[in-house]
């Protein structure tokens, strides 16, 4: 090196710092000499990867982050060092988009000068894209192309504008004369790096950092023009870090406190604009911090100065408890513990990279993030917090702070019996991951078989289970492979198996470790909505619970386990089948009561497609409810079931799909058992699953109670009245049903209610199916195989394996109209009839007794009936009015008094009503708060 450390004042940079303060001409044998340094060389591309980190969103997911830095003691690089600064000072700083134009600059200003604090010291970033632009001088020049004179013109020309803008006089033509210098300056160097074709790391490091000097000098004075004392600070003049790797590099906090008090004692301003990102080497080598720098700047700045706070001004409001493009519904924290910022940052979420955390947890010294764009959202604040302690009013009081992902993930699965107790298997393996320079981004061991399903286990070790990179998959089953070929050959290990296509996602909280039932709830929401999970590992410290779940899962995965800590909503996809007269009602009861559900129950419904025979209707978001009718007509689509179901279904943002079957069609009811196997919940009051073929209801009924997926029918019988769930609760409870007997047709109680006197039958039958009481085709009520089809649902419900074949009903359709073409005909022709059907209305009448359609489940003799009889007005049957069902269970512990249920079975809003509770019923099972 020509430029010797010996050469270097501690506040110069020799060569460097001298181009930012005169004209120097350029000394090509020196720069030259540059393009070999004894450090090791950084490929350009990284760097700028490194630094374009920063530039990203702060909850945009940077990808797994260096394994290696997880394991970084927090001790590692805590010297003791004296305190001579104090609270007086406050830390902030300011990314590139704060810095982007001239406007952000003097709002900057005006943040800094209404802090109130005794001294203050402000850490800036580049202006936005800035660094891209500096990169890309090099990369310009490297590849010997003289395009970068007219890059670097841009530079200038950026820098140049935004002075003029914000300043004027001394200070305004001092800046210029500066910025001048350090451009002529880069010309040289860039035409040296053109001649040599290279560029060495310290070399692209010195120029890169060029634009920090740039928004340092001119935010400086841009306060001074407010009035206020204010110096900027060339960072490389004070901070000094040691290169650790490639990408990380370790302050060192002793010589860099001798710096700063130096260069304090001859700067005592008030207001001090620090440059970020850039330091020196011991050498006094010009550096950065890399990743994260500007950030990591503030954080050790904060230490030096044991500053009160360190703001992290940013675009957002703060760090949200789940990615915002992937949860709609994400909270912003109000606090997070240093331990959960740094969990929540290892597994993806952007909020900090993990090493800027350790300068200030050495000193106790918060970090706010704040968005510089909304100064009345009070941000995020990290700091200590007791173990049990959520934060000063921390919404919910979660156990759980945040949810964060890292995608594009493989696991590796080694695995054999003869890993059992052999010591080195695990270095072994991981030695061999080492080699191919991969990062293991999380470890699970198992003493079963892990080919679907790994969990942490210490004790014993039948395999080894891990995610990597996707990119490193392929490298590192090979390596294992090779390296462990005798093992395989042998048997030893019986396989290196490569699973595709995961994804991690991390829950983070301290609290967790001292709540019970954190990890049940959150595999309880994730088997909920259906998902698989791959590997499991709980860190000792209980702060975190990683899952491995399939990629395409991911997103249905975060939002389901982020809904079930309360933390948001449960959403619900819904898909409408058949908006007649019950599915149109519910609709309409949907819309009137959406509001109330959001705001009080915290469950959102979204209806996101109605499909009829004929017409369906898609929606990305939900459908505005308040004009569903008026959008199918105008804006439906052909139907298509398949279609419609993977539009419901295929929604990544929202965690759980319903299909409701409000028709009478058996075609829909056959498609429930592959809607349930794909995890669609079914709600239903057609009747034709459960009545239908015993084998294929035996099947469904199997699958259902196999998973987590969701059949609700509670309509089916009795319309709204509880008369499933009240059977269901007996069962369920111990009891033993003898026999369920009972009226169980609305259409055939309002008929026989209203059939007296001179009243004709075909003139109650039309009044009946005008109020909506009897099927699609009315046909189904009379001929008794509606009441059939609801004693088959019971019975079955009750253990017996009838069909509806075993069950004949007695009809009460004319003969010669059965086989009638449509139920249009059927009810013009039914008057024709009405003659046959006053005689026997007289004779039940002559009999002091009333008619009734009654069905029986005879539980003791595993039978079923149906049929129309005669009671005598005195008889509970007889007491009824309108569409009145009732239905009797004589039970084990209800012998003496049967327990009855009676309410109107039939009807639009009842029904429909019967239809809406399945479906919050659904979403308390989803975990909406009951
Ligand atoms: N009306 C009532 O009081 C009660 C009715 N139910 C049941 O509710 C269901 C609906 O009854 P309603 O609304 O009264 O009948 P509806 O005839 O008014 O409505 C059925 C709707 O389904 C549509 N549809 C038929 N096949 C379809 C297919 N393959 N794909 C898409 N759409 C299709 C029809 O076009 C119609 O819009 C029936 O299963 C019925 O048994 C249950 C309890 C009470
Ligand atoms: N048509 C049916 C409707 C309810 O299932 C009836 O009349 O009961
Ligand atoms: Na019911």
């Amino acid at each position: 090196m020509v430029v010797s450390s010996s050469s270097i004042s501690p506040t110069s940079h020799g060569v460097f710092s001298n181009t930012l303060c005169r004209p120097a001409p350029a000394n090509i044998n020196l720069l030259r000499s540059l393009f070999f340094p004894s450090s090791t060389s950084l490929s350009l591309s990284s760097i700028r990867k490194n630094k374009a980190s920063q530039c990203r969103k702060r909850w945009t997911c940077s990808g797994p982050i260096n394994a290696s830095l997880k394991a970084t003691s927090l001790e590692s690089s805590a010297e003791t060092i004296e305190v001579p600064k104090g609270d007086m000072w406050s830390v902030h700083k300011f990314g590139g988009t704060c810095v982007g134009s001239s406007d952000r600059i003097k709002n900057v200003a005006e943040i800094i000068v209404n802090d109130n604090s005794e001294r203050k010291l402000v850490v800036v970033s580049a202006m936005s894209k800035v660094t891209d632009m500096m990169y890309d001088l090099i990369q310009r020049a490297e590849s010997r192309d003289d395009s970068f004179l007219s890059a670097l013109d841009a530079v200038l020309e950026k820098h140049t504008a935004t002075a003029k803008d914000l300043l004027e006089g001394d200070e305004l033509l001092s800046f210029l004369s500066r910025l001048h210098d350090d451009i002529n300056n880069l010309k040289a160097m860039l035409r040296a790096i053109y001649i040599a074709g290279h560029a060495t790391e310290s070399f692209t490091e010195f120029v890169v950092g060029h634009g920090e000097l740039w928004s340092a000098q001119m935010l400086s004075s841009v306060i001074r023009k407010k009035g206020f004392d204010c110096s900027w600070m060339d960072t490389r003049d004070v901070l000094i870090v040691n290169p650790t790797s490639s990408n990380q590099v370790d302050p060192d906090f002793p010589e860099s406190e001798r710096r700063l008090d130096k260069w304090l004692s001859n700067n005592p301003s008030g207001i001090i604009i620090a440059t970020g990102f850039i330091a020196s080497t011991p050498q006094n080598i010009p550096t950065t911090l890399k990743r994260d720098g500007s950030d990591f700047s503030a954080a050790i700045m904060g230490a030096l100065f044991r500053a009160r706070q360190v703001t992290i001004w940013t675009d957002v409001d703060g760090v949200f408890s789940a990615d915002p493009r992937k949860v709609s519904e994400a909270v912003i924290l109000r606090t997070l513990s240093y331990q959960e910022a740094w969990e929540m940052s290892y597994f993806g979420a952007n909020v900090l990279h993990p090493r800027t955390i350790i300068p200030v947890m050495r000193y106790d010294i918060p970090i706010v993030i704040r968005n510089v764009f909304n100064l009345t959202a009070p941000g995020t604040k990290i700091c200590r917090l007791s173990p049990d302690e959520n934060g000063d009013g921390e919404h919910m009081q979660s156990p759980v702070k945040g949810f964060a992902t890292i995608d594009n993930l493989a696991l590796i699965n080694v695995e054999g019996t003869g890993m059992a107790g052999v010591p080195g298997t695990a270095s072994a393996i991981f030695g061999a991951v080492k080699d191919v320079g991969a990062n293991v981004i999380m470890i699970s061991q198992a003493n079963w078989t892990c080919s679907s399903y790994c969990i942490l286990q210490a004790s014993s070790e039948h395999s080894v289970c891990f995610a990597v990179p996707e990119k490193e998959v392929d490298a590192v089953a090979e390596a294992l492979r090779t390296r462990f070929r005798q093992a395989l050959s042998a048997g030893r290990l019986s396989q290196v198996a490569v699973v595709p296509n995961c994804s991690i996602l991390a829950t983070v909280g301290q609290k967790m470790a001292s709540t019970p039932g954190v990890s049940a709830t959150l595999f309880n929401a994730l088997a909920k909505a259906n998902i698989n999970i791959r590997a499991i590992a709980q860190g000792c410290s209980e702060h975190n619970i990683t899952v491995v779940v399939k990629r395409d899962d991911c997103i249905r995965a975060l939002r389901a386990v982020h809904s079930r800590f309360y933390l948001s909503r449960t959403t619900i996809a819904m898909g409408i089948i058949g908006p007649g007269l019950i599915g149109g009602t519910l609709l309409d009861q949907l819309r009137d009561q959406a509001a109330v559900l959001k705001e009080k129950f915290n469950i959102d419904l979204r209806v996101m497609g109605i499909t009829g025979s004929k017409n369906m209707l898609l929606s990305d978001l939900g459908l505005d409810l308040s004009k569903w009718r008026e959008l199918q007509s105008k804006q439906g689509q052909a139907a298509d079931l398949q279609k419609f179901v993977q539009h419901v279904h295929g929604n990544q943002l929202i965690p759980n799909t319903v299909l409701v079957d409000c028709t009478a069609d058996s075609f829909i009811a056959s498609h429930y058992y592959d809607w349930l196997r794909k995890g669609i919940h079914i709600i239903t009051p057609n009747k034709k699953a459960n009545s239908g073929p015993l084998d294929q209801y035996l099947k469904l009924r199997a699958l259902q109670r196999q998973s987590y997926t969701h059949y609700f029918y509670e309509a089916t019988v009795g319309a709204g009245l509880p008369i499933i769930s009240t059977l269901r609760g007996l069962l369920e409870t111990g009891d033993k049903i003898l026999s369920i007997e009972g009226i169980f047709s609305g259409t055939l109680s309002y008929i026989f209610n209203k059939f007296v006197g001179k009243r004709s039958f075909s003139e109650v039958v039309t009044e009946a199916k005008q109020a909506g009481y009897t099927e699609p085709d009315p046909r189904d009520d009379l001929s008794g195989t509606d009441v059939a089809r609801k004693v088959i649902i019971l019975a079955r419900e009750c253990g017996l394996n009838l069909e509806l074949s075993d069950i004949p009903p007695e009809s009460l359709v004319p003969e010669p109209l059965r086989a009638t073409a449509s139920p249009e005909e059927f009810m013009q022709k039914l008057p024709q009839f009405d003659q046959g059907w006053a005689k026997k209305l007289q004779a039940a009448e002559a009999a002091g007794e009333v008619l009734r359609y009654v069905g029986v489940v005879d539980v003791v003799n595993q039978r079923g009936l149906v049929k129309l009889q005669s009671y005598k007005k005195d008889h509970p049957f007889a007491q009824l009015s309108g569409s009145d069902n009732i239905i009797s269970f004589t039970t084990e512990r209800y012998k003496e008094q049967p327990l009855i249920v009676r309410g109107p079975g039939a009807g639009a809003e009842v029904t429909a009503g019967g239809v809406f509770s399945d479906i919050l019923r659904l979403a308390s099972y989803l975990g909406a708060p009951s």
